[in-house]
């Protein structure tokens, strides 16, 4: 067996601050000293002591490369760092969002009680519970054809306009969820201001039976404007009038006013609130297009699910909570294994949008380099997320997994019944999430290698020449996370487990996970450049590679 001290130990950025971090130095010297195949043999018992059900989902974390010391010691880094605090903080609406002065309150929104949440002394709970019925009121509209189109047809394709949190969260849930889509109900995004995004759309839609959903929290977003004003030119091109619009275009913003000026009637704009992430607002009226594909029942059972993983996340001890658990086991490897990268493989193919939806979840909330009070961090912070569905990546990228030099820690995400019951097709892709999470863990040694060379009958010197190319490290980590089916509860669940496992790593690095001060700058620079590449007389004025850039683009363009 690899012991995998020496590979890694360059990226341990201890999280020193806390007074556990030097024992869980030594417990990771100690952990190099075994491996996860020991630690199954030693201990008959150790899946039912590393795992949990809460919510509806089941996760079996005793793949990982921990003893019950280490779980100990996770729990005293937690409390050291007062994760029970700050969840608390959290609930209660304060304002963790600091460097916005907002509280970050998308639990509210999936709130089953009719408890009071204040926000700035007002309660916002009558407001979400008026727009969840306005809601449901507009599902009813739409799904029983009342609501009609400019030529008096029933409303049949649901188009979201919206990039980012506005597009990612709503678009994974549905399609997470097809078997519930609606039978008469198409549903397209448009989310890229590259204009192949727009133009296929408008292949597979229809003017008379559309309706668009403007979906943009600040209403200001450049891709969103930019395509809507696009989409309602469409409209007036394919022999609606200016008058048609309003049966067509919603909006959902914080942003009346600009929605307004859009054109978008007062009546079909849905409120969105600042202490709403972008990226936690499948939850509010950025989840129209779920409702209005999905049935509004199958939203609300999205939001109960969400709910109970909340109550668990709440109220469960720190080392029997998921959530929290996720995120202690992400930072015992991020910052005392050097593991920069983590995968999420969900073993079910309507989820393949999963890895795309935590991308923005975790990298925008954790990908900060200053703590709280603005000082550089001394460790690392926010790892990269990536994954795709299974089996399909088991034959490309698994490679890495199994062989690589890096250790990267895996959750697959399994559900162990289909609504697709083909055959054996399901009890198949079970059995190869099963065996991946096993081949990870258990490898290959080099005495099993030789054997089987020996078996296929090789010579002594080939198989010394091969066994070596054969050998799978193992020792590596992983999670499972299993539902019994992937139902609008189950996912609802899901999802609001890793925004709360966000938030514990948050908490442990100290940093804000709620603001993306980043993404700006990217804004700015193209709002200075965009100028450059329409007005060719415009001076070259950037860097030597932007202006070299700018003068191919405008060479090629003219040269049409
Ligand atoms: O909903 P919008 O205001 O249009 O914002 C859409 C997206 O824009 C930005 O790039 C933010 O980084 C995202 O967090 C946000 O979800």
């Amino acid at each position: 067996m690899i012991n995998q001290s020496n590979r890694t130990i360059s990226g341990v950025t201890p999280l020193s601050q806390y007074p556990s971090s030097e024992a869980l130095l030594q417990e990771k010297q100690a952990i190099d000293q075994t491996n996860l195949k020991a630690l199954f043999a030693e201990d008959s018992k150790r899946f039912e002591q590393f795992s949990l059900k809460a919510a509806g989902l089941f996760l079996d974390y005793s793949k990982n490369l921990m003893t019950p010391e280490t779980l100990q010691l996770l729990g005293k880094l937690a409390e050291e760092a007062k994760l029970p605090e700050a969840i608390k903080r959290l609930f209660q609406g304060d304002k963790v969002n600091h460097t916005e002065q907002r509280p970050a309150l998308h639990m509210a929104l999936r709130k089953q009680d009719d408890e009071a949440i204040w926000v700035d002394g007002q309660d916002v709970m009558p407001e979400i519970k008026a727009t969840l019925a306005k809601i449901a009121t507009l599902t009813q509209q739409v799904h029983s054809g009342k609501w009609r189109g400019y030529t008096g047809k029933p409303i049949t394709h649901i188009i979201n306009i919206g990039i980012g949190g506005s597009f990612l969260g709503p678009k994974m849930i549905i399609e997470g969820l097809t078997p519930y889509i609606k039978p008469d109900i198409k549903h397209h995004y448009i989310a890229n201001i590259d204009p192949n995004d727009v133009a296929e759309a408008f292949k597979h839609i229809d003017p008379e039976t559309s309706l668009f959903i403007v979906a943009s929290k600040s209403f200001s977003t450049i891709e969103t404007k930019l395509n809507a004003e696009t989409c309602r030119q469409w409209m007036l091109d394919q022999g609606a009038k200016a008058e048609d619009i309003a049966k067509h275009f919603l909006a959902v913003s914080s942003n009346v006013d600009k929605a307004v000026e859009f054109g978008i009637h007062p009546d079909n704009i849905y409120p969105m609130w600042d202490w709403v992430g972008g990226r936690y607002s499948l939850w509010s009226a950025i989840g129209l297009p779920i409702a209005l594909t999905l049935g509004f029942d199958n939203f609300e059972a999205l939001l109960k699910g969400a709910y109970q993983m909340d109550e668990h996340f709440r109220t469960a001890p720190i080392t029997e909570n998921m959530p929290a658990l996720l995120g202690l086991i992400g930072v015992w490897y991020h910052n005392y294994h050097g593991a920069t990268a983590h995968a999420v493989l969900p073993y079910d193919q309507y989820l393949s949008e999963l890895p795309n939806h935590l991308q923005q979840v975790d990298m925008e909330s954790n990908g900060k380099s200053v703590n709280h009070d603005g000082e550089t961090l001394s460790y690392s912070s926010g790892p990269v997320i990536w994954g795709d569905t299974g089996t399909n990546g088991q034959h490309a990228y698994h490679q890495l997994l199994h062989q690589g030099t890096l250790l990267i820690p895996v959750d697959f995400v399994v559900p162990a019944q289909s609504h697709n019951d083909i055959g054996d097709h399901h009890p198949w892709l079970f059995a190869n999430a099963l065996s991946q999470s096993q081949a990870l863990m258990a490898g290959k040694t080099l005495d099993e290698a030789k054997a089987e060379l020996a078996e296929q009958g090789l010579s002594t010197e080939e198989i010394e020449k091969l066994a070596p190319h054969k050998v799978i490290p193992g020792n590596r980590p992983s999670n499972t996370i299993l539902m019994s089916k992937v139902t609008p509860e189950t996912l609802g669940a899901l999802v609001a487990l890793y925004e709360h496992k966000v938030f514990t790593q948050g908490m442990l690095w100290q940093v804000n996970s709620f603001d993306q001060w980043g993404v700006e700058l990217g804004k700015q620079l193209g709002n200075t450049l965009f100028p450059k590449l329409k007005d060719t007389d415009s001076p070259l004025d950037q860097d030597s590679s932007t202006n070299g850039l700018i003068s191919l683009f405008r060479e090629i363009n003219q040269g049409e």
